[in-house]
């Protein structure tokens, strides 16, 4: 079963009301990076080559965009996330994103994973995302599990 917008709201820090979706809840795009160096898949564990921020550009209005041409990029999101025990996390694109030619790649997000984790934007056509807009969204659903998530990437970006 998957739960309320306002079930997953609980789980976030720093979640405006607007954010909050029938459904789930709305994550901001925080930093985009690009990928510079290979990174390392092995049987045994794995290494994130080597990436670099892309810098905003600041707007008459003060707020900061970036202008993003076709192209693979990491995007993390502002907000962290805690997905509670019996639980299971699905980040999918605000529709709006996928219309504009642009997607969101995700993978599972564990239970007991606490972070402010990232996602591969794939832009297939010129696009302009301001930092701190709503671009994916976050759905939690009812799951089976044995253990907590306790890897690589327990933590991340948490002050
Ligand atoms: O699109 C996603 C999906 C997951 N995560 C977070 C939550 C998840 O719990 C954690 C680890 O994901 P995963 O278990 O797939 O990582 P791994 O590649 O197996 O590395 P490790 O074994 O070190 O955890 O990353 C993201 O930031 N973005």
């Amino acid at each position: 079963m998957f739960r309320s917008g306002g079930f997953v709201a609980e789980h976030l820090e720093d979640v405006d009301e607007e954010q909050i979706q029938p459904n789930g809840v709305d994550l901001r795009l925080d930093w985009v990076l690009e990928q510079r160096e290979p990174g390392y898949i092995s049987r045994e564990g794995t290494a994130i080559g080597e990436r670099q921020t892309i810098h905003p550009e600041q707007r008459d209005d003060d707020r900061e965009s970036y202008y993003l041409t076709p192209g693979g990029y990491i995007l993390q999101y502002a907000e962290t996330v805690a997905i509670p025990e019996e639980h299971v996390g699905f980040v999918l694109p605000r529709s709006s994103l996928m219309r504009n030619s642009a997607m969101l790649n995700t993978a599972v997000w564990d239970a007991g994973y606490r972070g402010r984790g990232e996602g591969l934007l794939q832009v297939h056509h010129d696009i302009e995302l301001e930092r701190g807009a709503r671009v994916a969204q976050l759905v939690l659903a009812a799951a089976d599990h044995e253990d907590v998530y306790d890897g690589s990437y327990q933590g991340e970006r948490v002050d």
